[in-house]
């Protein structure tokens, strides 16, 4: 099927897509999933997906078999086979959808069980019924990394206009000027101290949580009343102190850069009230439902697929830009990075062979309209195509400054519009006539002719609400799941992750002068010593 769908390729990839708009292009090449909370479209028509095209991304979804393999991940069979789990963060936000089984058990009252403690929890948070030293509680701070802190960052600034609790911050880098930055805007009588880690090993959370700790031993006199912990591991966390009432589980079966929807989402919930977290679930389990149910021509997770891998794995583009023109999902495209390029950022498949092609783009991005006034240069006339992903809402949160958000409107359809269209030599002469002459005009033109024929796809959506956030992030989740499923490889573990730790840990005590650097590489070694006698304190 790669074959046939690199056929396809060359038959098109000299043909501007601009053409293919007649009659029924925009109709034929959008779909839209809509709920009574708000539609979320996708429009990807501003590509060189044809009916053919996309017929041939069909067929290698199902040549690849991949309803039966949702099948199989939303019925809680384990296909993560390289660390033997099941795969169930869907059951995170099954909120009506009955029994989920897990080896013969439902999975179901254990996770609502666990939602109604964080709810009852949040509460008591927001409404000052739990309290710290010196009275109710004021700072949250969620001290975590990779998924225990990109979801909740990430969500928490999407949905500031529904912000009615304590103020939450987030230190997830080993650095230690991420925490003390955070904690010099705290008073540790009224803070909260979260520590979120899936394994409760991680060296930088564990870290960061004993600094944390002796900062609130310092001011107040029972620290431990003052953290809860959100983890797989509850024996840890007892371990480092943390009472049972204050520890919120969750199963091996939901992967850190998909546990939002769980425990180590409760500073968010904390941010927005059970309620709005609630409408967040539900958004994620709206999309669960149309990704399992629609048609893969009305699909959208499978649709954002098609498109990734004919962009990626077909026509060769390197890397894809997320663009959201909504500020605040400014941490959306860190979020994804995680989720797709620690998802599928993977050589072999499953079976332990080689993938024989490539294996998924580097994803980046910044909001619109900062990234115009920087990085567009390159997306528009560099040598490389950049495919973009626009998001947009219909409206922003401050009806007053609706001009505003027309302007943002306007720029973001711009930038697709001037992607596909691009200005050739002719046009460019024409603007610039009347200041240059004979090769002095052709000079000048060159420099601003646009090739254009540069793919994107729009999300948009009526408002970033709570619900439509969940829509958007369980898209995303199912987007990398199918195309995992077709490259054959297992989205759901990071191996790639481990050799740098390993390292880390015996470079541990190199860089404290209590080993010698015998043994390591010149510029290991070399890199030690300089900074070993640069270092001023001891
Ligand atoms: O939640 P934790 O167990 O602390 O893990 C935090 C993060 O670190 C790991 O190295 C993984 O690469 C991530 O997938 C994970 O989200």
């Amino acid at each position: 099927m790669w074959d046939a769908l690199r056929t396809q390729y060359d038959k098109v990839k000299d043909r501007r897509f601009e053409t293919l708009f007649g009659s029924q292009r925009a109709e034929e090449f959008r779909a839209t999933l809509s709920t009574g909370d708000g539609d979320l479209l996708l429009d990807y028509s501003k590509t060189n997906i044809d009916f053919e095209g996309r017929a041939l991304l069909v067929r290698l979804m199902e040549d690849a078999g991949v309803a039966a393999r949702r099948d199989a991940m939303l019925s809680g069979e384990t296909i993560n086979e390289t660390e033997g789990r099941a795969v169930l963060h869907t059951a995170l936000r099954n909120l009506d959808g009955g029994p989920v089984e897990v080896g013969g058990t439902d999975v179901m009252p254990g996770v609502l069980e666990t939602l109604g403690r964080m709810e009852g929890f949040a509460e008591a948070v927001r409404d000052g019924t739990f309290a710290g030293a010196g009275g109710a509680i004021t700072d949250v701070i969620n001290i975590g990394i990779g998924g225990s802190d990109l979801g909740p960052a990430m969500a928490v600034r999407a949905l500031a206009p529904y912000h009615d609790g304590p103020r939450c911050h987030f230190v997830s880098n080993v650095d230690g000027a991420d925490i003390a930055g955070v904690l010099r805007q705290c008073d540790a009588g009224t803070t909260l101290v979260i520590v979120a880690s899936k394994t409760f090993t991680t060296i930088e959370t564990m870290t960061n949580a004993r600094t944390a700790r002796a900062w609130m031993s310092d001011a107040v006199d029972d620290p431990a009343a003052q953290f809860a912990a959100l983890s797989s591991s509850e024996e840890k966390t007892s371990d480092f102190g943390i009472p049972a009432e204050r520890v919120f589980g969750f199963e091996d079966w939901v992967g850190g850069r998909y546990s939002i929807w769980g425990p180590i989402g409760l500073s968010l919930m904390i941010a927005i009230g059970p309620a709005a977290f609630r409408a967040f679930l539900r958004g994620g389990q709206a999309m669960d439902r149309h990704f399992a149910t629609a048609d893969w021509f009305e699909n959208l997770p499978a649709l954002m697929a098609m498109v990734g891998l004919w962009h990626n794995q077909v026509c060769g583009y390197p890397t894809r830009a997320v663009l959201p023109y909504d500020d605040r999902l400014a941490r959306l495209p860190a979020y994804l990075q995680q989720l797709e390029m620690e998802s599928n950022g993977k050589r072999v498949a499953m079976d332990g062979g080689a993938l024989d092609v490539p294996s998924g783009p580097v994803v980046w991005g910044e909001p619109g309209t900062n990234g115009q006034h920087a990085f567009y240069q390159l997306i528009h006339q560099g040598t490389q195509v950049v495919p973009c992903e626009f998001l947009i809402a219909a409206e922003g949160h401050e009806p007053e400054l609706r001009h505003q958000h027309e302007l943002l409107i306007a720029n973001c359809l711009a930038q697709s519009e001037a992607l596909m269209k691009g200005r050739d030599l002719d046009e460019a002469r024409e603007k610039i006539a009347g200041k240059f002459e004979g090769d002095e005009l052709e000079r000048q033109a060159a420099h601003r002719v646009f090739p254009g024929n540069r793919p994107s796809v729009t999300i948009a959506y009526p408002k970033l609400t709570p619900f439509m956030l969940g829509m958007i992030i369980a898209l995303y989740e199912h987007r990398v799941f199918v195309e995992g499923a077709v490259l054959g490889i297992n989205s759901y573990d990071q191996w790639g992750v481990e050799l740098g730790k390993e390292l880390a840990t015996a470079l541990g005590p190199i860089v404290s002068g209590e080993e010698a650097p015998d043994g390591k590489d010149g510029s290991t070694a070399g890199l030690v010593r300089f900074l070993q006698e640069r270092a001023t304190s001891p």
